[in-house]
């Protein structure tokens, strides 16, 4: 794609078309190039353009060149003044794509940060994804968040990872596109459809150029930190890339920077980041490689928490619980909390008894609890499961499937319920017991609510089974069913005390929201080892938590599984101290986007904390609230456009 040819200049939302601008703006005097990244493929000077980055411009500073002059020279070059201020590094020695080269068609993916839409690229025909990601050009922080997506991968260059081709904006837009190539699948979409069903040798071609990809992230430095089955593209080719660096980050010996812990989707994340990890290495990118092998492997994911500590009891359950020794020499700043009572036993061999003994060892390998056992990508691909038969297909031979997203998934999840509502509906089953629709949050049934403090009895009904019958016949609120709003969360809906009396009755004391439209998500209960469901009892200040064990009980708000994509900002702190607001490490700015986006809020982390810090948290939780549901107006303005 002539992606970099100064001709194609302008953008979307260009209301006054930006100049070209003159070749000699971007002096090729001035260039240097660093030969650590890539090669482009367009012509000499372009190529010259390309290969720019960070260290250029801090090379051209010290020859003299000065930001003021770098800005003035990028600006002219069509930028966004406001990029060029905060970021411009991430488009050193580029110019912005025209917003006309590109005929934009239907949208075919959202994600936390972005809405990706498929388009045409006009002079050539070619299909391109165009990413608009979502960030506040008037926060230098969240400009910056987002030029380290493009800086890194500008970084990379290998054929199983997206290759951006381009940016689309100009001087007069406040937005931005990145220019991939078009894939027509991601993994989860194909690996969560009934009609596939992998060979052998497909899941090892898919595995092996994921293994190829990451090899070439980590020998660079680059930690990607949101593998995830929606995050691996594959082409009608059988190309697999990986996709989505936006939660990426360099780290070098030198780097001795903390790391959030805040990353990975929940599904795939190691155990290390659950319990806090702030100096982790490549091998959390394993873990989640891990995730997704298995994912391929039984055509659904395999660790599906809700919360961190759900995951974490889940990951005890199929990998086994670390010895004694782990939890004697662990730092790690969470690990008490979360360190189970009893020993868990691994029962993934139990679970993976069909497969292939080379495959188990290796799934084993990645979902090592300890880092270090985790192996690296490239001794993962030497490992006998690829050097025994059957070898991996080439990717040429793999079947042309129709259009397999995460989205389409989702759409044929949602047809599929449909159809069945339709037919109970038609069959007059389930009419009677319908529960009204408590999801939407109107205020008019949900008036202002002081803030005041409950007692809620917690009755154990420890047999499975009843709880089944209860729940289909619909006498229990499924947790998601409890009234919830689009609007954004507290962070806190839920705080529970236990105390459990004689006669096997547990007590909690609940501490009711200032309002209705801080509950949103999902709230849930759960103890120990079981997940609850809550039955409001008739007057609705009862509610009886199912569960085979009352120890541990904590009541928490739990993201839905379209928000469990970068989970976590506002943790309640766990050591009871309350929630922890601060900001760390580099990830601040992107993630505080979620905040300002409706539907988009995932609280996680237990949110144990001092009762009486309550009215604090509660007051500073509001200010926080109303100061996202601005900002997420002006967000969701600029989305759809
Ligand atoms: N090059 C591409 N070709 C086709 N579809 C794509 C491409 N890139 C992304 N998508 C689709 O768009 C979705 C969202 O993209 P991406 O993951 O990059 O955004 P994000 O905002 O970082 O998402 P998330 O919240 O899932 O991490 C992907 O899951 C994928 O289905």
């Amino acid at each position: 794609m002539g992606c970099i040819s100064s001709k194609n200049v302008s953008c979307f939302t260009d209301q006054s078309p930006s100049p070209v601008p003159e070749p000699g703006l971007i002096s090729t005097s001035r260039v240097l190039i660093d030969h650590s990244l890539e090669a482009s493929h367009n012509s000499k000077r372009s190529r010259k353009l390309r290969r720019l980055s960070g260290s250029d411009l801090r090379a051209g500073v010290s020859l003299g060149l000065s930001h003021r002059n770098l800005e003035a020279e990028q600006a002219a070059a069509g930028w966004p003044a406001w990029l060029c201020s905060a970021a411009s590094e991430a488009v050193h020695g580029w110019v912005p794509l025209k917003a006309e080269a590109f005929q934009k068609l239907e949208k075919i993916g959202q994600g936390t940060y972005s809405s990706v839409f498929r388009a045409r690229e006009v002079a050539t025909g070619k299909m391109v994804a165009l990413k608009k990601v979502k960030f506040d050009n008037l926060q230098p922080e969240s400009i910056r968040f987002m030029a380290r997506e493009i800086l890194i991968l500008r970084k990379l260059n290998h054929p199983n990872i997206m290759k951006l081709e381009g940016i689309v904006t100009s001087r007069a837009s406040s937005s931005i596109y990145l220019v991939f190539e078009y894939m027509e699948h991601d993994l989860a979409g194909l690996s969560s459809n009934p009609d596939i069903i992998f060979t052998e040798s497909q899941i090892k071609c898919y595995m092996q150029q994921i293994l190829w990809g990451l090899e070439h992230c980590h020998m660079r430095g680059v930690i990607h930190r949101d593998i995830k089955a929606s995050n691996i593209l594959v082409n009608n080719k059988g190309v697999l890339k990986l996709g989505d660096f936006g939660l990426a980050n360099v780290i070098t010996p030198t780097n001795k920077n903390q790391l959030t812990s805040r990353v990975v989707t929940l599904w795939y994340r190691a155990p290390e980041l659950l319990m806090g990890s702030t100096s982790y290495g490549v091998s959390i990118d394993l873990w989640s490689v891990g995730c997704v092998f298995a994912e391929i492997l039984m055509g659904k994911p395999i660790l599906k928490g809700r919360t961190e500590i759900e995951q974490l009891h889940k990951i005890y359950k199929l990998c086994g619980s670390p010895p004694d020794s782990f939890w004697k020499r662990t730092k790690l700043p969470h690990a008490t909390s979360f360190k189970p009572q009893h020993t868990y036993e691994a029962t993934l061999r139990e679970r993976c008894q069909e497969l292939p003994t080379s495959g188990v060892f290796l799934l084993e390998t990645f979902l090592s609890m300890e880092p270090d056992k985790r192996g690296t990508a490239s001794s993962a691909l030497n490992s006998e499961y690829f050097l025994t038969r059957p070898y991996a297909c080439d990717p040429s031979s793999l079947p042309k499937y129709p259009p397999n997203k995460e989205m389409d998934a989702k759409y044929r999840d949602d047809m599929r319920r449909k159809r069945a509502n339709l037919k109970l509906r038609d069959s007059g089953v389930g009419r009677k017991n319908k529960r009204p629709n408590r999801t939407k949050y109107d205020p008019k049934n949900y008036p202002k609510l002081p803030i005041r403090q409950d007692t809620v009895e917690v009755k154990n009904i420890p047999n499975e089974a009843s709880r089944a019958t209860k729940t289909t016949q619909g006498n229990y609120y499924k947790v998601s069913d409890l009234p919830m709003t689009t609007g954004p969360a507290s962070g806190f809906s839920w705080a529970v005390k236990r105390r459990k009396d004689p006669d096997n009755i547990s007590t909690l004391t609940y501490y009711q929201p200032s309002s209705r439209s801080q509950l949103s998500g999902t709230s849930i209960a759960f103890a120990k080892n079981t997940f609850l469901n809550l039955k409001p009892d008739n007057d609705d200040s009862v509610w009886e938590v199912q569960g085979d064990n009352y120890d541990d009980v904590i009541i928490e708000e739990v993201p839905s599984e379209s928000k469990l994509s970068r989970i976590g900002e506002r943790h309640g702190s766990l050591d009871g101290s309350g929630l922890d607001f601060s900001q760390r490490e580099e990830d601040s700015p992107k993630k505080n986007l979620e905040h300002l986006q409706f539907g988009k809020q995932s609280i996680s982390g237990p949110l144990i904390f001092k009762s009486g810090k309550i009215d604090e948290i509660l007051k500073r939780n509001e200010s926080n609230i109303r100061q996202a549901v601005r900002k997420s107006h002006f967000q969701r303005e600029q989305d759809d456009r």
